[in-house]
């Protein structure tokens, strides 16, 4: 998608032809920083401290993060040591297990001096593979948009998105937002209620930015302000992306999501959860038991960084000294409240019968 009038991606090769190249998350909306990322460390570093975020990321990254591994030491504990060193970089999106999964799958039975090569080349094809699904999301979901539109002619759509599931949470796109970007693009007028999505503020400092360069309407909300939208008809649709979503249905998504889905289900209001096939994971039965909930810093809850008026970056504490805090990251929305699940092969049911039926072969991969 475009920044300042220039088409990026979220994560690249370099020109070098090893070295990867991400813009570094942590910085925006303020600064337009590019990180380069030079050895298996550096990925794992780059997920840990949300250099890089966004599940479909998280595992593009660790895919070059094997590659970048490979270069150093190929041998079979080389491999081991590099997915166990990426694996627990973060623990909620699945997509971080399912890529270095697919890594160690192409890797472990090829002659070491071959890895390195055979590295670069799938985590290329996962990157790739992430654009051509988001596509697949774009045009499943464009329906949606376009049903809605249909019925109120020439009238704005309002779609109300939580956190960033946008372009920089995946390589290119989005899940949530590649809809959106779609009816844009096809003259369909859209408009995004973006939560502002504390603690982190991945809705109002990735989601606004990214929509802002790409012209896409759209108005930050307080987290709070949802439900009183929809109790005053002022969403038409809400769309969000997800972490990991269990063989039941059952959705992980960033903290809060479980509220809108409620507000979304008490108003009659469609809420929908846009998903690439890897974000699945088919070993968890119930989402709200078995999916693990990532805790962070309590500095994420206290302190809040943002630009001063005479435009300087400064961090300020906005609870009192001595306050414990909680920061649970992630919350899981029962499958009973999502009206559907997009994903490149159409709008899915949540429910295990509709999940196997669109990918059996993941079932098989989480038999083995
Ligand atoms: C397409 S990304 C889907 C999710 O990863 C996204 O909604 C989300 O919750 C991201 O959380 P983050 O903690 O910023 O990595």
């Amino acid at each position: 998608m475009k920044v300042d009038g220039k088409h990026f991606r979220s994560i690249w090769r370099e020109r070098d032809g090893w070295s990867v190249g991400a813009i570094d998350q942590r910085r925006l909306p303020h600064e337009f920083v590019i990180a380069r990322l030079t050895s298996c460390e550096d990925a794992a570093v780059a997920i840990r401290d949300m250099l890089v975020r966004g599940a479909p990321l998280i595992g593009a990254t660790a895919a070059y993060g094997m590659a970048l591994a490979m270069r150093e030491d190929a041998s079979d504990a080389g491999l081991t040591r590099a997915y166990d060193t990426l694996v627990v970089a973060r623990p909620t999106a699945i997509n971080l297990k399912w890529a270095l999964d697919e890594m160690r799958r192409t890797l472990a039975p090829i002659d070491p001096v071959e890895r390195a090569e055979a590295a670069y080349a799938r985590a290329d094809e996962i990157v790739e593979q992430d654009v051509e699904i988001n596509r697949g999301i774009a045009a499943n979901g464009l329906k949606l948009i376009e049903a809605i539109g249909s019925k109120k002619p020439g009238e704005v759509v309002n779609v109300l998105t939580h956190c960033n599931a946008g372009w920089l949470a995946t390589v290119d796109w989005g899940t949530a937002t590649a809809p959106i970007y779609l009816a844009h693009e096809r003259g369909i007028k859209v408009h995004v209620w973006v939560d502002e999505t504390r603690p982190r503020n991945q809705g109002a400092s990735l989601t606004a930015w990214e929509l802002g360069h790409h012209g896409v309407p759209h108005t930050v909300i307080p987290d709070n302000t949802g439900g009183h939208l929809m109790q005053h008809g002022m969403v038409d649709l809400a769309i969000v992306g997800t972490d990991r979503v269990a063989a039941n249905g059952d959705v992980c998504n960033k903290i809060g999501t479980y509220l809108k889905a409620l507000a979304a289900h008490d108003n009659n209001v469609p809420f929908y959860v846009a998903l690439p096939s890897p974000t699945i994971d088919f070993a968890v039965h119930d989402g709200i038991r078995d999916i693990p909930i990532e805790q962070r810093s309590g500095v994420e809850v206290t302190d809040m960084t943002g630009r001063t008026a005479d435009g300087r970056l400064e961090t300020v504490r906005v609870v009192p000294e001595g306050s414990p805090v909680a920061n649970y990251a992630f919350d899981v929305t029962p499958a009973r409240l999502v009206s559907g699940l997009i994903t490149e092969r159409g709008v899915l049911k949540p429910d295990r019968a509709s999940l196997a039926a669109a990918f059996p072969e993941r079932i098989a991969a989480a038999a083995e």
